[in-house]
């Protein structure tokens, strides 16, 4: 399936084999094998993708215990579908903070997008448009934050991490207001970088041309003092709190949506402290492996927030049937973080919109097979855990 993108630049992406100054090692052509699932694009980023940015795109923390568990905790599942239930008028339609979406599936902030294909940020949010996927930039994007809300208009969603001085926040945040953005998600599970030997075995760092250029101007952490601790002293310095969380609550008249939460208590405190949603995540396991797998946690969350705000999840998704169980166990939504960058890096933007199209046409018909006609129907009575 070929799909031609309008980029909104006044030209169609069709040059997939321009991987100049991006991690991408060789091109891949038209003819290259049919790819059918999410988990073939997995296995074409591989080949496409230099060592190195494998390393940083598909890796995980430490021993990536929780990036595998994250996935397999899907396979902890059995759905138990339900017969003759009638279709008509069926949609995968929902609404989320004020908007309808016509499916639960955001993309996921993910970082220094260029690295992965020329498209970038801008390619993923023409592709994201095109499938009316809500999309996260990172403010560790390799492209303005102005010019990614301009290729696509369904990405309305700004991450931020909190930076070392709150007027530092305020700039980023000041900006994605004035580019039209609806909503700041604080990403909370990230203070400091995981122990990412993945990437220390490749001798990973930044190609020439790719940066954080969102971020650029802003002040960096305060030095490390003479005999002080680098992770206390120097990373950690000006750590965020809950304080900072409801201080930048009243800033803004943006939906604040906190990223990264797993424990129930933590639910419960961001809901006190103002977030309009949570998201459950242990940030694709590249943070503290052995973290607890995120739908293991959902229910507890879920359960902690009592509906007050909608409940959001990401990690390991990879087929329709996952959003069937996430859905089952309480989320609203769920977000894909690696997928985005597998299919830019062999496709640019047209791959992309394809995972997209995959993902859509797949949760479309599992739903079918469950009985299920609406995101509403679907419920924890579908699922036998094994
Ligand atoms: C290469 C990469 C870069 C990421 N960059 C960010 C980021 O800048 N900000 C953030 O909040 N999360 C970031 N994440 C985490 C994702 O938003 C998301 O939580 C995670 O990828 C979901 O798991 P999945 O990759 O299994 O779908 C990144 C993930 C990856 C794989
Ligand atoms: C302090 C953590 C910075 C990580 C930045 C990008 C990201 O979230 C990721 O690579 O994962």
């Amino acid at each position: 399936m070929i799909l031609e993108i309008p980029t909104g630049k006044g030209h169609h992406i069709n040059d997939i084999n321009d991987f100049s100054q991006t991690g991408t090692r060789h091109s891949v052509e038209n003819s290259d094998p049919i790819l059918s699932s999410l988990g073939d694009y997995a296995a074409a980023a591989r080949q496409a993708m230099t060592p190195v940015a494998a390393a940083y795109f598909m890796g995980g923390a430490g021993d990536e215990v929780t990036l595998a568990q994250n996935r397999a905790a899907y396979d902890r599942y059995a759905l138990v579908p339900r017969i003759l239930t009638g279709m008509t008028g069926g949609s995968t339609r929902l609404s989320l903070l004020g908007r309808e979406l016509t499916h639960p599936i955001l993309l996921a902030p993910v970082a220094y997008q260029r690295m992965a294909h020329p498209h970038g940020e801008s390619g993923t949010a023409t592709a994201a448009a095109a499938l009316e996927a809500l999309m996260v930039l990172s403010c560790q994007a390799s492209e303005p934050m102005e010019d990614v809300a301009r290729a696509g208009t369904t990405c309305r969603w700004f991450q931020i991490y909190m930076q070392p001085t709150r007027d530092a926040t305020l700039t980023l945040v000041r900006r994605a207001e004035a580019a039209g953005y609806e909503a700041i998600v604080v990403t909370v599970d990230a203070p400091i970088s995981g122990v990412r030997n993945r990437e220390m075995r490749v001798g990973y760092e930044l190609p020439d041309g790719i940066a954080p250029v969102n971020l650029q101007g802003l002040p960096p952490p305060p030095p490390l003092p003479e005999g002080g601790n680098a992770v206390f002293d120097h990373f950690m310095a000006n750590a965020p709190g809950w304080a900072d969380i409801e201080w930048l609550r009243r800033q803004t008249g943006l939906h604040l949506i906190l990223k990264g939460v797993l424990h129930p208590d933590d639910a419960r405190r961001a809901v006190s402290a103002g977030a309009d949603a949570l998201i459950v995540s242990n940030h694709g396991g590249r943070v503290l492996d052995t973290s607890v797998p995120t739908l293991v946690q959902l229910p507890a969350v879920v359960d902690a927030v009592q509906g007050a705000v909608p409940v959001l999840m990401d990690g390991g998704i990879t087929r329709g049937t996952d959003i069937i169980k996430a859905r089952a166990l309480g989320a609203t939504a769920v977000l894909i973080g690696r997928p985005i960058v597998e299919a830019l890096s062999v496709r640019g933007a047209q791959g992309v919109a394809h995972i997209l199209r995959l993902l859509r046409d797949e949760l479309e018909i599992a739903m079918a097979l469950c009985g299920c006609s609406s995101l509403d129907m679907i419920g924890p009575e579908l699922l036998h855990e094994m």
